[in-house]
Formats: C-alpha cells, sequence, structure tokens
C-alpha cells in the first residue's frame, strides 16, 4: 500500500486524519495544497512528508509553466523558490523534509546555471521527485533486510508511531524490517503503542498490520513496562526522525521513555531509517529543534474537552533518544552497533555519504 500516489499533474494524498474508518484521497496541484496536507497531517512520517514535499515543488512548477506569458525558466524561479521555503515551513523535526527540498533546490540551481528553458525545469523536477519517491521504496526494502540480521528466529517485538508506507513511500523502515520478519515467518507478535495523544499506532500501525494479516495487539503507551517486565517482548523497533551526529535521535513523543524501560530490562532497542534521515550537521540531540503541536490534542479525546477546563496542556510531539541507549541503527547500507560520533562518521565514510 501507498499513502501517495504521483498522478504527473498532481499527487493524491491518503488522507490520514481519517484512517481507519475513511479512505479519502486528497488532490494537490501545486506546492500550497502539498505544505496543507503536511501542516494538518494527513501525510505524516519524515520519508513521505520529504516525498510529498518533492511532489510539491514538481507541481508548482507546471503551475508556474502554465502561468508565465513567455515561458521563460528565469520567470518561474521566484516562485519555486517561494514554494520551497513554504514547504520547508511545515513541520521542524523531520529532516527528511529538508533533504528532500535541498535536492529539490540543488536541481532548480542546475537548471539555473546550464539556463534551461521553462519545460525542461518542469521535466527536471517531476523526475527528481518521483526518483527520490522512487528510492525511497528501494530504501526501504533494504533495511528490511538488514534488520533480519539482528534476529536468529521468531519474535515479539515492540513498536511505537507508524513506521510502515504510510510514514514512508512503500514499505516502511521500523515496519519494514517487522513486514521482512513477518516474510520470514519470525513474527509471534508485534505490541503496538497506541502513541497518544494523535494514535498513529492505534490508527495507522495497527491498521497496515491488520491489511498484511500480520499478528499484533494494541496496548497503551504506558502498558510497555508491563510487558516487558514479564518477558513477552524480545526487541524493540522504532523509526526516527532526525538522527544527530552522534547517534542522538528524535523520534515521536515516547520513543525515549521506551529506550530506558529497554536498557532496565536488557531488551535491545533498534532505530530504524535511511541515511537521509541522519542530520550530521547537528552534533547532537540537543540541537534537535522539536515540534510543540496545539494542547489541544493532549487536552481533548475525539475532539471533546477531557481535562478540566482551566487545566492548561502541553504537547512536544517528539523526544530525543541519547545514543547510548541505542543497540543499533539500521539502515540501507547495514546496521551501526552502539552508535556513536565516532562509529557514525566512519559508516558514512564507508558508505560515501556526505558527511558535511
Ligand atoms: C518512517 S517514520 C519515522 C518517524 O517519522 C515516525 O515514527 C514518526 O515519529 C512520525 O511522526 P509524525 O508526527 O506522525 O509525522
Amino acid at each position: 500500500m501507498t499513502g501517495l500516489k504521483w498522478q504527473g499533474d498532481k499527487l493524491l494524498v491518503l488522507d490520514q486524519t481519517l484512517l481507519p474508518g475513511t479512505e479519502e484521497w486528497v488532490s494537490c496541484s501545486g506546492a500550497d495544497d502539498v505544505a496543507k496536507c503536511i501542516v494538518s497531517m494527513k501525510v505524516r512520517g519524515a520519508p513521505a512528508i520529504g516525498a510529498a514535499a518533492a511532489f510539491g515543488v514538481a507541481l508548482e512548477a507546471a503551475e508556474a509553466y502554465r502561468q508565465v506569458s513567455e515561458h521563460t525558466a528565469a520567470q518561474m524561479y521566484p516562485q519555486l523558490e517561494e514554494a520551497i521555503v513554504r514547504l520547508g515551513k511545515t513541520r521542524p523535526t523531520a529532516v527528511n523534509l529538508f533533504w528532500a527540498l535541498d535536492r529539490m533546490s540543488n536541481a532548480l540551481a542546475e537548471c539555473r546555471s546550464s539556463e534551461a528553458t521553462g519545460e525542461q525545469v518542469v521535466t527536471t523536477l517531476r523526475a527528481v521527485a518521483a526518483a527520490i519517491a522512487a528510492e525511497d521504496v528501494q530504501v526501504n526494502r533494504a533495511i528490511g533486510r538488514h534488520g533480519l540480521d539482528l534476529f536468529r528466529g521468531p519474535v515479539s517485538v515492540l513498536t511505537h508511531c507508524n513506521t510502515g508506507s504510510l510514514a514512508t513511500v512503500e514499505y516502511g523502515t521500523a515496519l519494514g524490517v517487522i513486514r521482512a520478519l513477518h516474510e520470514q515467518g519470525w513474527i509471534n507478535n508485534v505490541y503496538v503503542d497506541e502513541t497518544r495523544p494523535f494514535l498513529q499506532g492505534a490508527r495507522l500501525t495497527a491498521y497496515e498490520l491488520g491489511l498484511e494479516g500480520i499478528s499484533h495487539t494494541l496496548i497503551t503507551d504506558s502498558m510497555a513496562g508491563h510487558f516487558m517486565k514479564e518477558g513477552s517482548v524480545n526487541a524493540v523497533l522504532v523509526g526516527a526522525d532526525r538522527i544527530a551526529a552522534n547517534g542522538d535521535t528524535a523520534n515521536k513523543i515516547g520513543t525515549y521513555s521506551l529506550a530506558v524501560l529497554c536498557h532496565h530490562h536488557g531488551i535491545p532497542f533498534y532505530v530504524a531509517a535511511p541515511t537521509s534521515t541522519f542530520d550530521l550537521s547537528t552534533p547532537s540531540g540537543e540541537s534537535i529543534p522539536i515540534e510543540y503541536r496545539d494542547d489541544r490534542e493532549v487536552l481533548e479525546w475525539l475532539g471533546q474537552r477531557s481535562a478540566p477546563a482551566r487545566t492548561s496542556g502541553i504537547n512536544p510531539a517528539f523526544d530525543v533518544t541519547p545514543a547510548e541507549l541505542i543497540e543499533g541503527i539500521i539502515t540501507e547500507h547495514g546496521v551501526i552497533y552502539l552508535p556513536d560520533k565516532q562509529r557514525i562518521a566512519n559508516f558514512f565514510r564507508e558508505v560515501g555519504g556526505d558527511e558535511s
């Protein structure tokens, strides 16, 4: 399954806020439509946001090309630069958004320096966006394969938030590893944290696992320790929104608590993420920007106030897990065991990634 359908002249976004009850696709024809989908969480999950934003820039190029009278690329650039800025302001934590927008920006700069025609700009940006989406699927499948190296046979795992096809372009990161384990017949059960307050686990992960026929049990976030203590959980697998140069990892709020619980119970805690989720220019988790969302997500339940009228709330959407609590980061190029600054730098040197 996928939550993004690229149709060349438009992007269809599966409205994730309505799942699992209703499958409704929203049609986007420009960067603003895509930005609104990201802000309202119709599309969410770090790699999915990146791919959607890239398509948003490509759609804007077609829109700009239709509007310019003489069809010269020079007239299109200000509109496209504005679109990139607009998309970059949608959500602050998931670095894949900025990674994808940088790729689109670089493509635009190349068009400019090669004096491309307006039509060539449209074609180029469409091709780069489509490549970002296609690569994501391949990368997730590779993460799934490398994740198998960590296991020898049947296991029960616990996961948090949604890291599946809906959070990516297809297949998923942590959920991709779970899919790969399931394909081996190695999943006894998946404990799915409901993931308060937005319920990505209850609404989306349970939905995806159900579609795949993967055995799963929904729990509230606060039950994780109980099931670890009774020996029901063999490993925890989560995704990431941004990984700093020293391995500190920002992910959905509640991830840090899971890592601490794993440490206490001697359960391996794994992060599954593409190399595009590493931000090597951020030295440690302290500098990762954390998104604070509307307090009403905490103070209300199904749109009805559940807390007393005068009670205030606070809603950080992500937390940071220190690298020392992470047993391994599963990437498309292999696993970085016991990640730290040196091991991550060595890894990127070996795989030939950008270390700037
Ligand atoms: C492959 S997804 C990794 C993370 O993006 C995911 O676990 C997560 O935290 C998503 O947060 P969200 O706020 O739903 O966009």
